[in-house]
């Protein structure tokens, strides 16, 4: 449904007509999502500044996982600190850019979630231009803890999550979101400053003629998925009898929001370079919170041998191998994994 004549659903009401509807969004959570799109609209206005605003280029420091931090990082990841802390619906929150999970300060009431975000997806992009976004998973805290959680009640498998939702900063701004019926995009207002439904109950093409991997890893790739590209590249006189292309923009959100707007297969899999960290991309905060998505919208999400949202995280941290999108391309490359 593409609302278009009609009057603007905005984000608030859509979320109370889901909790009347499903009765699953709890005022809590409701709450959640709209402080964590209004700091998404504060970090669409600094990555809009670009160069202006004085906010592309390095910050001088590193985060946990040794990458050094942009300024943009660093920026997004106060701006959701900011803006979440003092709320009364979190017990604690965790980012990419954050060593330790922080618990919400004393001073403040406390809620019944954690929240696990990804301030700046797409890094490397930031000072050239090209679409970055912020990707985001809920998980509910063991209510007996919400007053003192620790890291291992963040640690629950990707079935558990309570929404997720990924923004994308580029020519528009858009929120994709899930909280557990359906997906759902809504498009930055920028004069109204609000989000505003444009695309409900999004389901992706179970079959796709488009793939997107970093190729210049291709060295380092496992047997099954040098096979999977090595059969799409070969095209319609290939055993796969069609023509494929290839898209790679190198930031995770992008490439997903091109799969959730018209099928596809992203993948950033096991490979020898990055085997020894686990894989590339981080469990709890890029691929639980797309792989939801994926599957809310009825496509799939593996790591070539599982799929991800099954496993049960030991590390805050951790990476995994990602394999998503149109349902019958990840069902074939996971194929390929079992057949060894
Ligand atoms: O530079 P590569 O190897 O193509 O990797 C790109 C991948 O790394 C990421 O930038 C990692 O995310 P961060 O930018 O949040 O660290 C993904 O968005 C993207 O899919
Ligand atoms: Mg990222
Ligand atoms: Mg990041």
């Amino acid at each position: 449904m593409t609302p278009s004549t009609q009057k603007p659903i905005f984000l608030t009401q859509f979320l109370i007509e889901e909790q009347r509807a499903i009765g699953e969004v709890k005022p809590d959570l409701r709450l959640l999502l709209e402080i964590v799109a209004r700091a998404c609209k504060r970090i669409s206005i600094a990555v809009g500044k670009g160069a202006l605003g004085g906010v592309l280029g390095d910050a001088g420091s590193d985060n946990v996982q040794g990458e050094a931090q942009k300024k943009l990082d660093v920026l997004s990841n106060d701006i959701l600190m900011e803006a979440n802390e003092w709320g009364g619906h979190l017990a604690a929150l965790a980012s990419e850019e954050m060593d330790e999970p922080v618990m919400i300060p004393s001073q403040y009431p406390k809620g019944g979630y954690l929240l696990l975000f990804d301030p700046l997806d797409g890094s490397s992009n930031i000072d050239v231009n090209i679409s970055v976004g912020t990707i985001f998973s809920v998980l509910s805290c063991p209510p007996d803890h919400t007053l003192t959680p620790c890291e291992d009640d963040f640690l629950q498998p990707g079935v558990k999550q309570v929404a997720a939702g990924y923004t994308v900063y580029g020519p528009s701004t858009v929120l994709v979101l899930t909280i557990g019926n359906g997906v759902h995009q809504f498009t930055l207002d920028r004069e109204l400053g609000s989000f505003v439904l444009t695309q409900s109950h999004i389901r992706i093409p179970e079959d796709t003629r488009e793939f997107a991997i970093n190729a210049s890893n291709s060295r380092y790739w496992e047997a099954p998925v040098k096979r999977y590209i090595d059969e799409c590249t070969a095209g319609k006189d290939g055993p796969r009898g069609k023509d494929f292309n290839m898209r790679w923009v190198a930031s995770m959100v992008a490439d997903v929001h091109r799969i959730i707007t018209r099928g596809g297969v992203f993948m950033y899999p096991m490979d020898e370079k990055s085997r020894e960290k686990g894989g590339k991309l981080r469990l709890m905060y890029e691929a639980n919170p797309m792989s939801f998505i994926i599957e809310q919208a009825g496509g799939a999400a593996t790591t070539g041998r599982e799929r991800i949202l099954d496993i049960q995280p030991s590390k805050l941290h951790q990476r995994v191998p990602v394999i998503l999108g149109s349902k019958n391309e990840v069902e074939r490359v996971t194929a390929y994994h079992k057949e060894g």
